[in-house]
C-alpha cells in the first residue's frame, strides 16, 4: 500500500533532524496561525498564489529563493562547523553519511532554488518593463513555472524528515548514483526533485525568449535592447539549448534505477562516461545561465550609479552573446583528468581559455564606464565593485584549472571549491542582491535601507575571503574536496579560518535580513517613498512607470527611438508616459489556479514516485494531466481593463508625481 514508507524512514533517531523539525514546525505553526489570525488567505490565494502578473510572480520567486538561502546556508555552516572540528581523533559530530547528504543539498539548493530563482525573479520583474511590455508571452505558464520550481524546493526539504537525501553530490554521478551503491530514496528525491523543476524552468525559458522577441515596444530594435533584457535573452537560449539535456541525463539514470537498465552501468553494455558528457553538457552552460543575468544587472547600475551612459555598449553584446556560443564548447574542463587524451583537453582548455576574453572586455566596459564619472556610494555601488574585485580573482583560478596540466593537480581539490565560490558568491550572489537592492523601489514603492545593505555587503565581503581563501591554501596542499574528517595537522588552522569566514557571512545573512525588516519598518518614511517612479535618475523604459507598476505596467505602449530610451526622453523633454494621452481598453490575463493545482499533483506525484507508491503516483500524474487538460479548454481566461479605469490610475499617479515635484 504504502510501497517502501513505513515509520522507520522517519529519522527519530537524529536529534539534529528532530530539533530541525520541531524548530520548521513553530515557525510554519506560527506563520499558517498569523495569516489565519489576520484573515489573509483569501487575499493571498486570489492577489499571489494564483496570479499570473509578472511582477507578483517576481516577488514570490524572491521569497523562494531567500528561503532557499536559508536552508542552504544552514547546510554550508554546518559543514564548515563539522570540518573545524573533525580532525585527527575528534570525529566531529556529524556521521559521513548525514554530511554526505548535506553537501548535496547545499549545492543542489543553491544552484536550483536560491540561484535559479532569484534569477528568474529578476527576469520576471524587469524584463516586460524594460521592453516596454504588459506582460511576458505566456502569463499561466509563468505561473504554473514558479509552482513547478517550489514544489520542488518542498521536495527537498520533505527528505530531511522523511527518508533521506542523495549521497552523492549536486550531479550525481553514477556509478554512485545507481540502486547498487545508493539504494534509498535519497537519490529518488533528488531525481524527482530535479525532474519536476527542470519543468519550470524550461519553460520559463521559452516564456522570456518569446517575451523577447516578440513583445519588445515599437522602435526597440535588438541594438536599442538594454544589456538586461540581452542576458536574459541569451540566459533563455542557453535554457532552452541545456535544460532538456539535463532532463535527458537524468531520466536515463531514473531508468537504470527504476527499471534495472544499464546507460551508465559497465555491466550490459552501458557507459558512465555518457553521465558526465551529458551532466555537464549542461553543467557549465548552466554557470552561465547563472552569471549572464548577473552581468547584466551590474551593466545597468554601474551606468546609474556613476551618471554615465554604460561604455561600450555594443562591445558588451557581443561579449555577451560570444560567452553564450562559447559556453557550450568547454564541458569537457569538468573532467581533463579521465582520459580523453591530450588532443581533446587541449581543444577544451583553451576553448576555456578564450571566454576570459570577452568577460574581460565587461569588465574593463564597466571600469571605463565609471572612469570620470560622478560616482555615488549607494549600497547597490557596493556590490557592484566588490563583484569586480572577488569575480576577477575566481576567473583567474577558473583560467588556471583550465590548463589540463595543472587542472591535474588542481581537480576535486578545495581549490576548485574555492574557485567556484569565488565566481559564484562574488558575481552571481553579489549580482542578484545589487539588482534587489537597485530595483526594489520600482517592485515595491520604498528604497531599502541603506545602513543595513552596506553591513551586509561588509560582512559578504570579508566573510567571503576567510571563508574561502584559505580553500585555496588548502587544495594545494592536497586537500580533496567531500571529505568528513581529516588528520593532516596542517590543514588544521586553515579550516578554523574559513569558519571564522562562515561566521562572518552568517553575520551578513542576518543584516540582509534586518535590511529587507527595517526597510518594511520604515517604508511610509518620505525619504524612502517614492512616488516618481524614477529613484535613481534611471536611464531605460522600467523607470517611466509608476513604483509600482500599475497591473498593466504601460497605459501607453512607449515608443523607443534611441538606446536608454526613459534618458533620451527626459534629456528631449518628452513624457514618455504619454500622460493624458488617448487611453484605451487594456487585455489582460485572468489569474488561474491552474497552475497551484499542476504543482500539487506535481508535488504528489514526486513524493509517491520516490516510494514506489504506485496509486498515489498515478494520481499525482492524472491530476496534472487533468488539471493541463481542463485549463486548455477554459476559455475565460481574459478580460478588459476599460479606459476610465486606466485614466483614473494615471491622473492619480500624474497628481501624485505633481504632489511629489510641489514638496
Ligand atoms: C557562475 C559560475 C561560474 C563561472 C562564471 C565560472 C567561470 C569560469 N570557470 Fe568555473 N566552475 C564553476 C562555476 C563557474 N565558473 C563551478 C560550479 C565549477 C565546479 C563544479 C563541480 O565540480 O562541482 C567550476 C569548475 C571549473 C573547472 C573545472 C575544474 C575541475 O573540475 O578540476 C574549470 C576548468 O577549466 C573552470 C574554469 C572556469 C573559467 C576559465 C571561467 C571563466 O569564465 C572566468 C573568466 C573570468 C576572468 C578570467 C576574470 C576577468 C577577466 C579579465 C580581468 C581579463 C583578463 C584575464 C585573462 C586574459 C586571463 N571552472
Ligand atoms: C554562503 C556561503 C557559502 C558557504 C560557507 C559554502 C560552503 C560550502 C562548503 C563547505 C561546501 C563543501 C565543500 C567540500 O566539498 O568540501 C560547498 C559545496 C558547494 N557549494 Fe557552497 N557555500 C556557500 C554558498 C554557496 C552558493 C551561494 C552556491 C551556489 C549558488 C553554492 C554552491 C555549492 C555547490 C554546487 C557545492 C558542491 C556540492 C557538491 O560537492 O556536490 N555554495 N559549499
Ligand atoms: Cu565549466
Amino acid at each position: 500500500m504504502l510501497g517502501r514508507l513505513s515509520l522507520s524512514a522517519i529519522p527519530l533517531d537524529v536529534p539534529i533532524l528532530v530539533g530541525t523539525f520541531i524548530g520548521v514546525l513553530i515557525v510554519g505553526v506560527a506563520v499558517l496561525g498569523l495569516i489565519t489570525y489576520y484573515g489573509k488567505w483569501g487575499y493571498l490565494w486570489k492577489e499571489w498564489f494564483t496570479s499570473v502578473d509578472h511582477k507578483r510572480l517576481a516577488v514570490m520567486y524572491i521569497v523562494l529563493a531567500l528561503v532557499a538561502l536559508a536552508r542552504g546556508f544552514a547546510d554550508a555552516i554546518m559543514m564548515r562547523t563539522q570540518l573545524a572540528l573533525a580532525y585527527a581523533g575528534n570525529p566531529g559530530y556529524l556521521p559521513p553519511h548525514h554530511y554526505d547528504q548535506i553537501f548535496s543539498a547545499h549545492g543542489t539548493i543553491m544552484i536550483f532554488f536560491l540561484a535559479m530563482a532569484f534569477m528568474t525573479g529578476l527576469f520576471n520583474f524587469i524584463v516586460p518593463l524594460q521592453i516596454g511590455a504588459r506582460d511576458v508571452a505566456y502569463p499561466f505558464l509563468n505561473n504554473l513555472s514558479f509552482w513547478m520550481t517550489a514544489v520542488a524546493f518542498m521536495l527537498v526539504n520533505i527528505s530531511l524528515f522523511i527518508g533521506e537525501f542523495s549521497q552523492c553530490g549536486w550531479l550525481a554521478y553514477p556509478p554512485l548514483s545507481e540502486m547498487q551503491f545508493s539504494p534509498g530514496v535519497g537519490v529518488d528525491y533528488y531525481i524527482w526533485a530535479i525532474q519536476i523543476s527542470g519543468v519550470g524552468t524550461l519553460l520559463t525559458g521559452v516564456n522570456f525568449f518569446v517575451t523577447i522577441v516578440k513583445m519588445r515596444a515599437p522602435g526597440m530594435t535588438w541594438l536599442k535592447m538594454p544589456v538586461f533584457t540581452w542576458t536574459a535573452f541569451c540566459s533563455s537560449i542557453l535554457i532552452m539549448a541545456t535544460f532538456p539535456v539535463l532532463t535527458v541525463a537524468v531520466a536515463l539514470l531514473g531508468l537504470d534505477r527504476y527499471f534495472g537498465m544499464h546507460f551508465f552501468t559497465n555491466d550490459g553494455g552501458g557507459n558512465q562516461m555518457l553521465y558526465l558528457n551529458l551532466i555537464w553538457a549542461w553543467g557549465h552552460p548552466e554557470v552561465y545561465i547563472l552569471v549572464l543575468p548577473a552581468f547584466g544587472v551590474f551593466s545597468e547600475v554601474v551606468p546609474a550609479f556613476s551618471g554615465k551612459p554604460l561604455f561600450g555598449y555594443k562591445t558588451m553584446v557581443y561579449a555577451t552573446c560570444s560567452i553564450m556560443v562559447l559556453s557550450f564548447l568547454v564541458w569537457v574542463h569538468h573532467f581533463f583528468t579521465m582520459g580523453a587524451g591530450p588532443d581533446v583537453n587541449a581543444f577544451f582548455g583553451i576553448a576555456t581559455m578564450i571566454i576570459s576574453i570577452p568577460t574581460g572586455v565587461k569588465l574593463f566596459n564597466w571600469l571605463f564606464t565609471m572612469y570620470k564619472g560622478r560616482i555615488q556610494y549607494h549600497a547597490c555601488m557596493y556590490w557592484a565593485v566588490g563583484f569586480m574585485v572577488v569575480f576577477t580573482i575566481g576567473g583567474m583560478t577558473g583560467v588556471m584549472m583550465a590548463i589540463p596540466g595543472s587542472d591535474f593537480v588542481l581537480h576535486n581539490s578545495l581549490f576548485l571549491i574555492a574557485h567556484f565560490h569565488n565566481v559564484i558568491i562574488g558575481g552571481v550572489y553579489f549580482g542578484y542582491v545589487c539588482g534587489m537592492n537597485f530595483w526594489a523601489p520600482k517592485v515595491l514603492g520604498f528604497k531599502m535601507n541603506e545602513a543595513w545593505g552596506i553591513r551586509a555587503f561588509w560582512f559578504w565581503l570579508v566573510g567571503f575571503f576567510f571563508a574561502f581563501m584559505p580553500l585555496y591554501v588548502l587544495g594545494f596542499e592536497g586537500m580533496t574536496r567531500r571529505m568528513n574528517h581529516y588528520d593532516n595537522p596542517a590543514w588544521h588552522p586553515w579550516m578554523l579560518i574559513a569558519e571564522v569566514g562562515a561566521v562572518l557571512i552568517l553575520f551578513g545573512v542576518v543584516c540582509q535580513l534586518m535590511q529587507i525588516f527595517v526597510s518594511i519598518r520604515d517604508c511610509n518614511k518620505p525619504e524612502n517613498r517614492d512616488f516618481t517612479g524614477d529613484p535613481w535618475n534611471g536611464r531605460t523604459l522600467e523607470w517611466s512607470t509608476s513604483s509600482p507598476p500599475p497591473v498593466y505596467n504601460y497605459a501607453i505602449v512607449p515608443h523607443v527611438s534611441s538606446l536608454d530610451a526613459y534618458m533620451h526622453d527626459k534629456e528631449n523633454g518628452i513624457d514618455t508616459r504619454q500622460a493624458g494621452g488617448q487611453y484605451e481598453a487594456i487585455h489582460m490575463p485572468k489569474n488561474t489556479a491552474a497552475g497551484i493545482s499542476a504543482g500539487a499533483f506535481a508535488l504528489i506525484f514526486g513524493f509517491a514516485a520516490v516510494w514506489y507508491i504506485w496509486w498515489l503516483a498515478a494520481i499525482g500524474l492524472v491530476g496534472v494531466i487533468a488539471t493541463i487538460i481542463a485549463r486548455s479548454a477554459n476559455k475565460d481566461i481574459d478580460y478588459y481593463i476599460p479606459a476610465e479605469e486606466v485614466a483614473r490610475i494615471e491622473n492619480e499617479h500624474t497628481r501624485k508625481l505633481m504632489a511629489q515635484a510641489a514638496e
